[in-house]
C-alpha cells in the first residue's frame, strides 16, 4: 500500500506525520514506527506522529506520538505546533497525556499543553521524593526538579548547559531505575528572570535540536523555584519558545512550526 506522509519540524525537532483520520492505514506498530523513524534505512525523524479520529467525541481528533525507538508516549510539544499548522484551524486534540488545545498562529502555533503535575507518583518516580528539590546526583548534575507535562521530565539547573556532557549523562539518567517510565533529561541555565537556555536529552530519541515539553517542564520548574517570571523565553539549540504558566494553572507554549515536504512510501517496505 502506498502511503502519504508530511515531513515537518519545530525548531529542528522533526516529525513524520501520518494522517489516518479518514482511516485505511494498517496498524502502526512500535516496530514500524521505529523503522520509519530510522535515519539510515527509513524516512528519518525524531518522532512519528499518527493522527486518528477520536470516536469518543471528546476532541476534534487524536494525536499519537512514537519516539524514534518506537516507544509510544503521551506528549510532544513541537509536534503539537506542527499539527496545528497542518490542520490549519483551532482544535482540541486528545493525547495519551490528556487534552491539548491547538491554535495556529503566524508561522507556527500556540498550544495549551494542559496543567503540570508534581507529585512523585505522577512523574512517576520509583519512590517518594520532593520533586522540587530531589536529593540525587549523576556526576556534576545534582539536585534536580521533576515535572510531568503529559510526559515525564527531570530538570537540572547549571551555570553553563553548553559544557555538560549530556550525550554521556543523558542515557544514564534516562534509564535510571528511579524513573520507572524512563525520563526526558533537561539541563538549563537561567540567563535572567525572563530567559532560560536549555539542552535536552529526549527519552527514546537522544539529543534533539528542541523539545517543546522540555521547555514547558523546565520553565515550570524554574518558576516553582522562584528563579524566573511566569512568562519566559526558553532558548533551545534550534531556537526560542515562549512559555507561560497562567494564573489558572495552564501551560501555554508559543513558537514556530515548519512544513518541510510531502512524500509517499510503500508500507510493506517497513512492516
Ligand atoms: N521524547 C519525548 C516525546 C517528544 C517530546 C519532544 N519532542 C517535544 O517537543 O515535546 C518523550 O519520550 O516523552
Amino acid at each position: 500500500m502506498r502511503v502519504s506522509f508530511t515531513k515537518m519540524h519545530g525548531l529542528g525537532n522533526d516529525f513524520v506525520i501520518l494522517d489516518n483520520r479518514n482511516g485505511g492505514l494498517p496498524e502502526l506498530t512500535n516496530a514500524v514506527a521505529a523503522a520509519l523513524a530510522n535515519r539510515t534505512t527509513g524516512i528519518g525523524c525524531d518522532q512519528l506522529i499518527l493522527l486518528e479520529n477520536d470516536e469518543s467525541g471528546d476532541s476534534d481528533f487524536r494525536m499519537r506520538i512514537f519516539n524514534a525507538d518506537g516507544s509510544e508516549v503521551e506528549a510532544c510539544g513541537n509536534a503539537s505546533r506542527a499539527v496545528a499548522l497542518l490542520h490549519g484551524e483551532s482544535a482540541r486534540v486528545a493525547t495519551d497525556g490528556g487534552l491539548i488545545a491547538l491554535e495556529p498562529a503566524e508561522g507556527g502555533a500556540r498550544v495549551d499543553m494542559g496543567t503540570p503535575r508534581f507529585e512523585w507518583q505522577d512523574i512517576p518516580l520509583a519512590y517518594a521524593m520532593d520533586t522540587l528539590s530531589m536529593p540525587v546526583a549523576w556526576g556534576p548534575l545534582e539536585n534536580p526538579a521533576a515535572v510531568n507535562v503529559g510526559n515525564p521530565h527531570v530538570i537540572f539547573f547549571t551555570d553553563d548547559t553548553d559544557v555538560v556532557e549530556l550525550d554521556v549523562l543523558g542515557p544514564e539518567i534516562e534509564h535510571d531505575p528511579l524513573f520507572p517510565d524512563r525520563i526526558n533529561v533537561n539541563v538549563a541555565t537561567i540567563e535572567d528572570r525572563t530567559n532560560i537556555r536549555l539542552r535536552v536529552w529526549e527519552r527514546g530519541v537522544g539529543l534533539t535540536r528542541a523539545c517543546g515539553t522540555g521547555a514547558c517542564a523546565t520553565a515550570i520548574a524554574a518558576m516553582r523555584r522562584g528563579l524566573v517570571e511566569r512568562n519566559v523565553t526558553v532558548a533551545l539549540p534550534g531556537g526560542p519558545l515562549q512559555i507561560e504558566w497562567t494564573k489558572d494553572n495552564r501551560i501555554l507554549m508559543t513558537g514556530p512550526a515548519t512544513l518541510s515536504f510531502v512524500g509517499t512510501f510503500e508500507w510493506s517496505d517497513f512492516a
